[in-house]
């Protein structure tokens, strides 16, 4: 049960987590804080993705997400995707699955606008069901119109009756995984863009080195 005695509120947010970096954890906290979540699940997205591969183990992303969440009582890890079966990792299934286990609450998938835009271009798999069964919240990202990426793709305008929650989060942060790599790989100093505790963890065992 909620606060309010109501349904909860839960956000899902799913990424490859490679690694975990500062803005995730601001971008989920803001979205916790401005819609009134109960928590929010950290949803790291399996190895057997065609589009994204990742460039560490499971085990090396599993624990950076546990560092970087462990003081916070409304972020939680779920490692459902990395069990899926192949051909099951997909966001649609995870979804489904999230709402038999919280039959009762009220969930939302939560992304930046550039994965608006990718499932306005059909990049994503079924979609269709996808998008009839969920809600989402939708995080602005600098250089993509979310209302543009609604109306040019039938699928979302003729869904869209509330279900796209778009949030503008008043400050274009944009650290991303891949340049944290990058600065590892290249002999760079990122260690304030993600928490200490990963930053350590990564030197410790030598990851994202070329
Ligand atoms: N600065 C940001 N603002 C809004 N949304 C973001 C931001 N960074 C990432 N996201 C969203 O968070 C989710 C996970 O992103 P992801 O981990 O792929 O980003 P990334 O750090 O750019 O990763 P990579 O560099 O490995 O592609 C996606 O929904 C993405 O749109
Ligand atoms: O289901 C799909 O077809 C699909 C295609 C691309 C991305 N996703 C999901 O979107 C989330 C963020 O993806 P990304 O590419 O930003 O790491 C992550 O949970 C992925 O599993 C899902």
């Amino acid at each position: 049960m909620g606060t309010n005695g109501g349904p909860r509120k839960i956000g899902i947010y799913g990424s490859s987590f490679d690694p975990i970096t500062n803005v995730h954890l601001w971008t989920a906290s803001t979205v916790a804080h401005r819609k009134h979540l109960d928590f929010v699940i950290f949803l790291p997205s399996s190895h057997m993705r065609h589009d994204k591969k990742p460039n560490i183990s499971d085990e090396h992303r599993i624990a950076m997400i546990r560092l970087a969440i462990q003081d916070n009582p409304k972020f939680v890890l779920d490692t459902y995707e990395l069990t899926a079966l192949a051909g099951m990792h997909y966001t649609y299934y995870s979804m489904r699955h999230f709402h038999e286990q919280y039959p009762d609450d009220e969930l939302y998938f939560i992304m930046g606008a550039d994965l608006l835009a990718d499932i306005a271009d059909g990049k994503w798999s079924h979609d269709e069901e996808l998008i009839a069964g969920n809600k989402f919240i939708v995080m602005a990202r600098s250089g993509i119109d979310m209302t543009e990426a609604i109306a040019r793709s039938p699928l979302l305008r003729n869904h869209d009756d509330g279900r796209f929650q778009l949030m503008s989060k008043g400050l274009a942060m944009d650290i991303s995984s891949t340049y944290i790599r990058d600065e590892f790989g290249r002999g760079g100093e990122p260690r304030y863009l993600l928490p200490d505790a990963c930053y350590d963890y990564i030197k410790q065992h030598r990851l994202y080195q070329p």
